[in-house]
């Protein structure tokens, strides 16, 4: 991925930017020239019709952010014959040494078997973590991929339709969960009802740019339509 300029970080809350970047996938440009300023706190929801480049700026966003991100990508990045625990445990591997993770891949840590419980308890996955990934629901799987990037524990959670998979009242669930765990969010969504009432900052993407970016409390859902408008 080309990336041509950057901001720097540091700069009065602004935890990373771009500013006149382009992004692009080789030859193809999807953002000839972004401008954008994360600040610490911002809970963003990333939102666009599909192929808009939602995760193209996600994964900019998250070379940007490097160690300060939990990433949560779409459910099939999780290692399909690996069991939910492994799959979660895997959010931490460069914690541990490579030791521990090859002893853990056979006989699984009693404290990080513990910590992984009570993650899971909590997302609705009791009982699953032994079970192997291919053998779990789609929004079973969505869950073991957020509880990933949860046992990251970073300042910065980047989903990329972390919820699309599960039906609203456990994405209103999730979301929360996100929320709490993490001060700085951004997340690209589909549904605007929820990115409306979940977050505090609305981008909105279309043709190559930005065209809305607002607090979410001075918009509607009918002000999202433009952005689903096809030709
Ligand atoms: N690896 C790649 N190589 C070339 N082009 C790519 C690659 N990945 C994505 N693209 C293209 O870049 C554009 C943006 O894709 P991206 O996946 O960022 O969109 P998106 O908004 O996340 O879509 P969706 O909502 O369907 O996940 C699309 O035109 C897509 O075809």
């Amino acid at each position: 991925m080309l990336d041509t300029a950057t901001v720097d970080p540091g700069a009065s809350g602004v935890i990373a930017g771009f500013d006149h970047a382009c992004l692009s996938h080789d030859d193809h440009i999807v953002f000839p020239e972004l401008t954008l300023r994360i600040q610490q706190g911002d809970r963003i929801a990333l939102l666009g019709r599909s192929g808009v480049g939602k995760s193209t700026l996600l994964e900019a966003l998250r070379l940007r952010l490097d160690d300060q991100s939990a990433w949560c990508p779409q459910a099939n990045a999780l290692v399909p014959t690996l069991s939910a625990y492994h799959n979660i445990y895997m959010g931490r591997l460069a914690h541990f040494s490579r030791w521990q993770n090859l002893i853990n891949l056979l006989r699984p840590d009693p404290t990080c078997w513990q910590e992984i419980s009570e993650l899971a308890d909590t997302l609705g996955l009791d009982g699953l973590l032994r079970r192997q990934v291919d053998q779990l629901s789609g929004g079973q799987q969505q869950r073991v991929a957020i509880a990933r990037a949860l046992y990251q524990k970073r300042p910065v959670f980047i989903g990329d339709e972390p919820v699309a998979s599960v039906d609203p009242r456990q994405g209103v669930r999730l979301l929360d969960l996100i929320n709490a765990r993490h001060q700085t969010c951004v997340v690209a969504l589909h549904q605007r009802e929820l990115a409306l009432a979940h977050f505090d900052r609305i981008i909105g993407l279309d043709d190559g740019r930005i065209i809305i970016d607002a607090p979410a409390n001075e918009l509607s859902a009918s002000d999202l339509d433009v952005l689903y408008v096809t030709d």
